[in-house]
C-alpha cells in the first residue's frame, strides 16, 4: 500500500492482474478448458468459437467502449451500423448463415446487433410455415439485407389471447388479393422489433376470413415501406413505441394497416392454404402457425435468457474476490466479501443454476430439432402439444429465475452493482423482457399445467360439482402454475443428473460439476421447502440436513468460484462491466470510464457563468 497522500490519478492501468484475483487461480481443482469445451460442445466448437470472437473483437466497429453514454438514436444507428459490417464480414469470410461461424456472431454480439427480429424470427418463421417457392423467393432478399423483415402479430389490446386479434385478412378471389384492415384503435400492431424505423416488410400474423368465413391466426409477408426511398407505402402509418425499460437500440414499432391488398402467394401456406376460388385448405395441426413461437421460446433460452445469468455470475464472482469489506477476524486484513457464507449463499445457486439451465436447454434444443423434422419431413405433429407445453414452461420457468438471479448478483455488489459501468443494472432490465415476450409467463406456466395430475385432480372435482370449465379452470390456475414450475424443476434436475453420469469419462470435471448439480437441487429444495413439508415428501430433520449439506457444498464451491465463471469464456467486450473484468482492476475501470460521461466534459463558460449568477 502506497503512504497516504502519495498516490496518483491513475493515468495509466495497473499492469497485469489484481493479486487478490491471480491467487484465485492459482490452482483449480479441475481443467478449466475442458469445462468450456464442454460448455461449448466440444474442443472445436470452442476453437470455431474463439476464432469468431477474435474477429469480431478485432473490428472497431464492434467496439461499445462508449455504450454507457451514447443517446438512443446514436445506439440504434450503432446496431445497424454492426449488423451492416457483420452482413459484409460473413460474405468476405464465407460463413454461411445456418453456419457455427455466422451462430457465434450472432451469439456474441446479441441484441448489439440491429435486426435480431428480422434475423431470429422473420426468417425462421418463412422457414418454417412458407413453402419452398416462398422461402426462395424471401430468404435470400432477408439474409442479403434487401428486405428487413419483423413479425408483427402483438396488438396495443391483444398480446397473450391471440384468438382476439383484431387485424383481419380477407381473400377477394375477384382480384386474387387479400386485403389488410385494422378495424379500431386497439389493433394497430405494437411491439414488433425493428418495425420502428428498419423494416421494409412485416410478417403480419391476423385473423384470415374467406368465403364469409374466420379461420383463426394466419401469416402474411406485407410491404410496408418502398425499397426506392423506404417511405410507407399507401395505406401504412409506421413508427417507433417511444423509451423502453432496455433495447433502446432496437425500434420496436407500430404499425397500422388501412385497405392494404397482397397477392394471394403472400399467404404462408406450407400448412394451410386459400385456393383461388376462395376455398380454405388446412394440412396438420390447428396450431402450427403457433409454432413459430415454440421455435423462438426454446432459442431464447441459450441465445439470451441463460448467458444474462451467466455474465451476472461472472462479474459478481470475480469482483466479490477483489471487493476487501469489514474483517471476518479482527486484527486481520479486510475480508473478501466472497469469504463471506452469506455473499456464497447468494452467488454459488445462481452459478449452479447456469450449469443446470445450460445442461437442460441443451438437451431441449435436441427434442425441438427432433420434432421439427418430424413435422416436417413426415407430417407428423404428435409430439407438438409436449414441445409446447414444455418449450412455454421452460422459458416461462428460465426467464423468471435467471431474471431474479442478475437482480441477486447485482445487490451483491453493493454501490457498484447499482452504476451502469458494472454491467449489471442493463443485464437486469434486458433479460427482465424475457419474462413478458414470447408469451408471458404466466400465460405459458398455465399452457404447461395442462398436463399434471394433482391440479388435474383439483380441476376434475370442481367440473363434477358442476363448475364450469372456465370457472374451474382459473380457479386452479394457481395451482396450476405451480404444478408447471415443479414439472420443470424436477426435468431440469433429472436433466443434470443424467448429464453428470455420462462425465464418468472425466472425472475431475465430473467431480466440481457434481456439486453444482447437487448444490442445485438442494436449493430448489430450501426454496420450495413448504411444498416438500405441505405434502409430507419430507420432514423438519430432513429439512435441515438439507441445510447443512448446502452450507458444505458452498465451502467446496468457494475454492473454485473464480475457475468455474473463467470456463464461460466471456471476453470482457462481451461483459461489458468495469467491476468483472478479467484482470480483476474494478477500481481503475471505473474511474477511468466514468471520465467519459458527459457530466464530466469541460463545463462551457456560458453555463459556468449562469451557474455563478445564481451562487
Ligand atoms: C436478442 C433479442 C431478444 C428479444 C426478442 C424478443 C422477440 C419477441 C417476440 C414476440 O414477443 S412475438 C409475440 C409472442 N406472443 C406470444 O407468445 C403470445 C402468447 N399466446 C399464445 O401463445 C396463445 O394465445 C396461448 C396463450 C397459448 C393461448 O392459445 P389459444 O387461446 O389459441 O388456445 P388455448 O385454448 O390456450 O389452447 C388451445 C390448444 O392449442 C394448444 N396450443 C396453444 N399454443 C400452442 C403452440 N404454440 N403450439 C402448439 N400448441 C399450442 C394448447 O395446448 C391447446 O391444446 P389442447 O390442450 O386443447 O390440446
Ligand atoms: C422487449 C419486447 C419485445 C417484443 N417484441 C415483439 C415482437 O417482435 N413481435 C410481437 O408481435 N410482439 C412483441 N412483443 C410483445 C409481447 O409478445 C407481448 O407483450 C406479450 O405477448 C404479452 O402480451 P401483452 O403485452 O398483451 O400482455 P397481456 O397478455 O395483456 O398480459 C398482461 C397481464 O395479464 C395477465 N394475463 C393475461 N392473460 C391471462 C390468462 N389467460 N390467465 C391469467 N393471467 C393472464 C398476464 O399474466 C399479464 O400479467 C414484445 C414485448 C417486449 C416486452
Amino acid at each position: 500500500m502506497s503512504a497516504p497522500g502519495h498516490w496518483s490519478v491513475p493515468g495509466h492501468w495497473s499492469s497485469g492482474v489484481n493479486p487478490d484475483i491471480h491467487s484465485e487461480r492459482t490452482s483449480p481443482s479441475f481443467p478449466v478448458e475442458r469445462v468450456t469445451n464442454l460448455l461449448d460442445g466440444g474442443a472445436e466448437l470452442t476453437a470455431t468459437r474463439r476464432h469468431v470472437e477474435s474477429i469480431i473483437n478485432s473490428d472497431s466497429t464492434f467496439s461499445q467502449d462508449d455504450r454507457y453514454f451514447l443517446t438512443r438514436v446514436e445506439q440504434y444507428e450503432g446496431s445497424v451500423r454492426r449488423a451492416v459490417r457483420l452482413r459484409e464480414k460473413m460474405k468476405e469470410l464465407g460463413w454461411a448463415d445456418n453456419g457455427t461461424e455466422a451462430m457465434f456472431a450472432f451469439r456474441v454480439l446479441g441484441a448489439d446487433v440491429a435486426f435480431g427480429i428480422h434475423n431470429g424470427v422473420f426468417i425462421p418463421t418463412i422457414k418454417e410455415l412458407g413453402i419452398e417457392a416462398q422461402i426462395a423467393k424471401w430468404v435470400p432478399l432477408a439474409q442479403d439485407l434487401q428486405i428487413i423483415g419483423t413479425y408483427a402479430q402483438t396488438e396495443l389490446g391483444h398480446g397473450t389471447y391471440l384468438r382476439g386479434l383484431e387485424t383481419t385478412v380477407t381473400f377477394d378471389p375477384s382480384n386474387q388479393e387479400f386485403v389488410i384492415n385494422m378495424p379500431r384503435l386497439s389493433s394497430i400492431k405494437w411491439w414488433p422489433g425493428d418495425l420502428g424505423r428498419s423494416a421494409t416488410h412485416a410478417l403480419v400474423l391476423a385473423q384470415l376470413y374467406t368465403q364469409g368465413k374466420c379461420q383463426g391466426m394466419h401469416a402474411f409477408i406485407v410491404q410496408i415501406r418502398s425499397l426506392v426511398d423506404h417511405s410507407s407505402l399507401p395505406g401504412v402509418t409506421v413508427g417507433d413505441i417511444g423509451p423502453k425499460m432496455n433495447f433502446d437500440q432496437v425500434d420496436n414499432g407500430f404499425l397500422i394497416l388501412q385497405n392494404v391488398h397482397i397477392p394471394r402467394e403472400n399467404m404462408l401456406c406450407r400448412y394451410s392454404e386459400v385456393s383461388p376460388d376462395g376455398t380454405y385448405v388446412k394440412r396438420g395441426s390447428d396450431r402450427i402457425n403457433y409454432f413459430s413461437m415454440v421455435l423462438t421460446r426454446t432459442r431464447l433460452l441459450s441465445a439470451e435468457i441463460i448467458p444474462a445469468l451467466a455474465k451476472a455470475c461472472v462479474i459478481a464472482i470475480r469482483y466479490s474476490v477483489v471487493r476487501r469489506q469489514s474483517k471476518l477476524k479482527p486484527g486481520e486484513m479486510e475480508t473478501k466479501i466472497l469469504d463471506y457464507q452469506m455473499q456464497q449463499q447468494k452467488l454459488f445457486p445462481q452459478l449452479a443454476t447456469v450449469f443446470a439451465f445450460h445442461f437442460m436447454a441443451s438437451s431441449f434444443e435436441a427434442f425441438c430439432n427432433q420434432v421439427k423434422v418430424q413435422i416436417k419431413s413426415k407430417g407428423d405433429f404428435s409430439s407438438l402439444p409436449e414441445l409446447h407445453a414444455l418449450s412455454a414452461g421452460l422459458k416461462a420457468l428460465l426467464s423468471d429465475v435467471c431474471s431474479a438471479g442478475v437482480e441477486t448478483c447485482r445487490r451483491a455488489c453493493g454501490g457498484h452493482g447499482y452504476s451502469l459501468l458494472s454491467g449489471l443494472p442493463s443485464l437486469y432490465t434486458r433479460v427482465a423482457g424475457s419474462c413478458t415476450y414470447e408469451g408471458e409467463n404466466t400465460v405459458m406456466q398455465l399452457q404447461t399445467a395442462r398436463l399434471i395430475k394433482n391440479a388435474g385432480f383439483q380441476l376434475q372435482s370442481l367440473l363434477q360439482s358442476g363448475v364450469e370449465q372456465y370457472v374451474a379452470w382459473d380457479s386452479t390456475s394457481i395451482l396450476l402454475a405451480q404444478a408447471a414450475i415443479a414439472h420443470c424443476q424436477y426435468t431440469i434436475v433429472n436433466n443434470f443428473v443424467e448429464t453428470m453420469s455420462r462425465l464418468q469419462h472425466e472425472p475431475e470435471i465430473q467431480q466440481v460439476l457434481q456439486v453444482l448439480c447437487d448444490l442445485y437441487a438442494l436449493s430448489g429444495i430450501l426454496a420450495n421447502a413448504e411444498e416438500f413439508l405441505h405434502d409430507g415428501y419430507m420432514t423438519g430433520h430432513q429439512l435441515d440436513l438439507v441445510t447443512a449439506s448446502q452450507r458444505d457444498l458452498l465451502t467446496c464451491v468457494r475454492k473454485d468460484a473464480v475457475s468455474l465463471v473463467d470456463a464461460f469464456d466471456y471476453s470482457d467486450q462481451q461483459l461489458h462491466s468495469a467491476i468483472g473484468s478479467y484482470d480483476g482492476h474494478a477500481y481503475q475501470r471505473l474511474f477511468e470510464w466514468a471520465q467519459k460521461a458527459p457530466m464530466n466534459a469541460k463545463v462551457p463558460f456560458a453555463l459556468f457563468l449562469a451557474l455563478s449568477s445564481c451562487c
